[in-house]
């Protein structure tokens, strides 16, 4: 062993134990293709205000290169509306890794389906009325400051947007986070394979993406957040398409997902979109879709005004079309966005 037995033994006992710092034992709430999720309260303070705690356990043992990735970029990152590392635990007997969060009790995944669920059986459950206007300005502010530190996000959707809890000092406060899954693939272009039953979805993925572009950019960011805010205004996923159960292809071309975008966006022109024809996956688009004179008639506008009565002229709707520009030069940094 490089390090002397004495002072091993030594660091051994100091090291803090996270079984003794926190009760988990059955307090299980997540389980993913990352780890399991734990909420928990410090066995310290004997209080039950003071504020629970997430723990995760990193799937695996010791330290991955997920594991690396996830302990170095947070510890570097702090702002108030990105997901916080308090500490990590590592158990060198079991070699096991434990990260510590604040524990946030809802996400907007759950958030809109249950306004949604309640609005079908008629109970008037209506979100505050600025809540959309809130909840987008503090997305906005925790990408704009990931976007700064020249952080990707990859995979913004409403499970990954978190909203701290009414027991929470920070309550109603957005957390950024990233539940796991699709971070194992740093590139788009990287197979799907089956590592969690749940399937990946790619509403939220922007159409360069689904055309084959080689990196992921700030603009792909900026479009999922189009898309999340059109599902807060609508309770719907505004690109919602049916999934093939079994997501083998390598590809990530997906026809139905490029449909559903052209439905309701329309087909993009040479003038919307000059680097179009420059996509790898432009020979796939011209062979399924010809000149989408199909859609000719198709806008956002027209989606938006006829299915959810959103005036054209209005605020919202100019952010709105702004974030979903077809074209990524199109779309507005986070800061532009933050200003509109
Ligand atoms: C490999 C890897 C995995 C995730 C990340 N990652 N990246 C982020 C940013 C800063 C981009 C939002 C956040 C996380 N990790 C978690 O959110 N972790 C989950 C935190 N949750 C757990 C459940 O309780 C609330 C906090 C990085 C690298």
């Amino acid at each position: 062993a490089w390090m002397d037995a004495d002072f091993r033994r030594q660091l051994s006992a100091q090291r803090e134990r996270v079984e003794d710092a926190f009760e988990f034992e059955g307090r299980k709430v997540g389980r993913g293709s990352y780890g399991q999720v734990f909420k928990t309260k410090p066995r310290s303070c004997a209080d039950a205000s003071a504020g629970d705690y997430a723990l995760k356990q990193i799937e695996g043992s010791g330290l991955s290169m997920s594991a690396c990735r996830e302990i170095a970029l947070l510890r570097e990152l702090k702002h108030p509306n990105v997901i916080s590392l308090k500490q990590v635990y590592l158990a060198h007997e079991t070699r096991q890794i434990w990260l510590l969060f604040d524990y946030a009790e809802h996400d907007l995944w759950r958030m809109i389906n249950f306004h949604a669920s309640a609005k079908k059986c008629n109970s008037q459950v209506s979100l505050p009325p600025n809540f959309t206007k809130s909840i987008m300005h503090q997305i906005l502010c925790g990408i704009h400051y990931l976007h700064s530190n020249w952080v990707l996000h990859r995979d913004l959707k409403p499970a990954n947007i978190l909203v701290m809890g009414a027991t929470s000092p920070e309550r109603g406060r957005v957390k950024i986070a990233d539940l796991g899954l699709a971070r194992l693939f740093h590139q788009p272009l990287t197979p799907l394979t089956e590592i969690d039953p749940v399937v990946v979805t790619f509403w939220y993925r922007a159409p360069e993406l689904l055309l084959g572009a080689r990196h992921y950019t700030k603009a792909i960011d900026l479009w999922a957040i189009g898309c999340i805010m059109a599902e807060l205004i609508t309770d719907k996923p505004l690109f919602y398409c049916k999934q093939e159960e079994d997501i083998k292809t390598s590809s990530p071309y997906n026809r139905d997902q490029l449909e559903r975008i052209f439905s309701v966006m329309g087909f993009p022109s040479q003038q919307d979109w000059r680097d179009l024809p420059h996509l790898p996956k432009y020979g796939d688009l011209v062979r399924n879709f010809g000149t989408g004179q199909q859609y000719a008639r198709f806008s956002l506008g027209r989606h938006m005004s006829r299915s959810f009565g959103m005036s054209e002229t209005s605020s919202e709707f100019r952010l709105l079309s702004r974030l979903l520009a077809m074209d990524p030069l199109r779309r507005p940094s986070a800061r532009e966005a933050l200003e509109d």
